[in-house]
């Protein structure tokens, strides 16, 4: 690009900034330098047509030309243990500490669609988050929190619609009209099949499902996500930076076929696809991950799939910074990990960051270690000043090669994905690469090659393999009481018997009838909701229909 072009682009880039909002704050350094809100060239560059200013295609330095001038990136702590009202007490600590959203972490059992009173929960109630039977435990984990003013995410893909039907009811019982709800449901079940392994049917039903919750919320919801398209749990199984960014776009390309092959306006229902990364310890190599998935994102959407609009062409994601790169040693310093990670996710330009708890290798986090992790995002917000310049690494020889790096090795991924298909399109190379294992096998392989580096002392962990020596000192870590479970059973039997028997049952067959046919599911879910349908009566009524999905073996 040549000089005038980039002179052109900065005029443009500074006729929007002048014109949106910004936070009231100096925009100084620490001794009171006055910083630009961004940086660019002075003379020709040939990368900038890659590069850009932030707000405009290919959005490489950001989704908005004030960067966090504008608003800084939601703190959003994923957080759950126990029962709903145990649970409701954290989310109130969590934003009376400064919290900007909130972020459900279910139990086990209710991510597979099962009631607490299950057999196979045994065990497993309220252990690694929060049980959820029906609405009324909804209405309990949200009481005192007003539905129609916060942005809630819930990390649940197998039964992600019933769960979204029930957050829908815990919202109408609070009287927020629905179409003002703004918030992320997870939904993604190609990651699934891929790393987390915890899906309820084959992956066609699941699909037909997630169409209909798209169409349900770009008709009625318009701000709200029905699909996190996480790269997080294909990155904690063992996958690299590209694997994961190539993997979960790959993902993305895949609903947005969903979409567009329900005749949804790509348009419409693309701002609805957000996403979430991991921030791994390798710094450079993790910003560089977020500035070539934004840049990816805009180009296929504009170019292969039509979006015009730019909120269509935005990959907003959120950030956990890496559960796996924490150890049981030494725990204390997995605070500098996360910090370090927490800041790549930062200046990746992340719209939203959750920063792991020092002792969460061990445990759920205890509210004490729950707070220092929510005070790493403070520290960095508040103190740093690395919030004043919009894309500050870009321009960097070392940051944009690897950016351009990462971005061909994800191209080179995609182009395997596609080929592996029938019809070229990246929906059947997504689903021949799960039948035949050939993700999981990628990403085995991965692992497999950095737990060699590591065994060899070629890769070093403090506190793992290097610097092992340390002062012990044991935490105190937060158990869940089996009382949990007696109680949440007790109460289950009780709500059983105080609804209308026969009105669960109507509205779950009119369910079944509607998921025999081919009309969206949602609305009736939502009536089936309202009776105090249970999670997993729901479930099983849709296992009935559909039967339930075992994953091939594989020697
Ligand atoms: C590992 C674990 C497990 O499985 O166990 C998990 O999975 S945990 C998984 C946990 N997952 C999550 O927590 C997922 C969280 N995801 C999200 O919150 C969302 O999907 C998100 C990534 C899009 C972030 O949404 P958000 O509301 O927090 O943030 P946004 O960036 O959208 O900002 C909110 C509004 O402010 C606007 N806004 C933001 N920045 C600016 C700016 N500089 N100038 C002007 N406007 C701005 C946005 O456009 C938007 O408005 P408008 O909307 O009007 O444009």
């Amino acid at each position: 690009m040549d000089a005038e072009e980039i002179e052109a682009g900065r005029a443009r880039w500074q006729a929007r900034f002048d014109k949106a909002a910004k936070r009231d704050s100096e925009f100084r350094t620490l001794s009171g330098l006055d910083v630009a809100p961004v940086y660019g060239p002075k003379e020709d560059d040939p990368r900038f047509e890659r590069i850009g200013w932030p707000g405009e295609y290919p959005f490489t330095r950001g989704l908005h030309p004030t960067g966090y001038r504008g608003k800084a990136w939601t703190i959003r702590q994923f957080a759950g243990f126990g029962n709903a009202k145990q649970t409701n007490e954290r989310y109130k600590m969590i934003l009376g500490a400064g919290g900007g959203g909130l972020s459900v972490a279910f139990d086990m059992p209710t991510l597979m669609g099962r009631d607490s009173d299950d057999p196979r929960s045994l065990g497993e109630v309220g252990h690694c988050g929060v049980a959820i039977d029906s609405a009324l435990d909804m209405d309990l984990l949200f009481d005192g929190i007003p539905l129609g003013d916060i942005t809630t995410s819930m990390t649940i893909s197998g039964p992600a619609v019933p769960i979204f039907c029930m957050y829908v009811v815990a919202a109408e019982r609070q009287g927020v009209p629905v179409g003002r709800l703004n918030g992320t449901l997870q939904t993604d079940i190609f990651k699934e099949y891929i790393a987390q392994k915890e899906w309820l049917f084959a992956p066609e039903p699941h699909l037909r499902l997630i169409g209909d919750l798209m169409e349900f919320c770009a008709t009625n919801i318009p701000a709200y996500k029905p699909l996190s398209v996480s790269g997080y749990h294909i990155r904690e199984a063992g996958a690299t930076a590209a694997q994961e960014l190539a993997f979960t776009l790959a993902d993305g390309f895949g609903y947005v076929e969903l979409g567009l092959s329900r005749g949804l306006d790509v348009d419409v229902f693309a701002p609805g696809l957000s996403f979430f990364f991991d921030a791994h310890i390798d710094f450079f190599e993790e910003i560089a991950k977020f500035r070539a998935a934004r840049r990816i994102w805009a180009r296929w959407l504009r170019d292969v799939y039509g979006a015009k609009t730019d909120k269509a062409q935005w990959l907003r994601f959120h950030t956990q910074t890496a559960g796996v790169s924490l150890t049981a040693q030494q725990p204390y310093n997995n605070v500098v990990r996360t910090a370090i990670e927490a800041l790549a996710a930062v200046l990746g330009g992340t719209n939203s960051l959750h920063t792991n708890a020092l002792d969460e290798v061990l445990a759920l986090p205890s509210q004490k270690a729950a707070e220092i992790a929510l005070r790493t995002q403070q520290v960095i917000m508040e103190e740093t000043e690395v919030v004043n310049v919009a894309d500050p690494l870009g321009g960097s020889w070392y940051v944009e090669a690897l950016t351009d790096r990462i971005e061909a090795e994800a191209e080179a991924i995609f182009a395997k994905v596609r080929d592996m298909g029938s019809d070229g399109s990246m929906t059947s190379g997504i689903l021949r690469g799960i039948e035949d294992g050939w993700f999981m096998s990628e990403i085995a392989e991965a692992a497999f090659d950095y737990q060699r580096k590591l065994e060899k002392g070629e890769k070093r962990i403090v506190g793992v393999n290097c610097h092992t020596a340390s002062i012990d000192e044991p935490l105190e870590i937060l158990r869940i009481s089996h009382e949990v479970e007696r109680e949440q059973n007790r109460v289950l039997a009780e709500r059983r018997t105080a609804r209308d028997g026969q009105a669960v049952e109507r509205a779950l067959a009119t369910m079944v009838e509607v998921a025999r046919g081919e009309g969206n599911l949602i609305p009736s879910m939502l009536d089936a909701v309202r009776a105090e349908a249970t999670l997993g009566e729901i479930c099983d009524a849709l296992r009935e229909v559909w039967g339930v999905y075992t994953e091939p073996a594989r020697f």
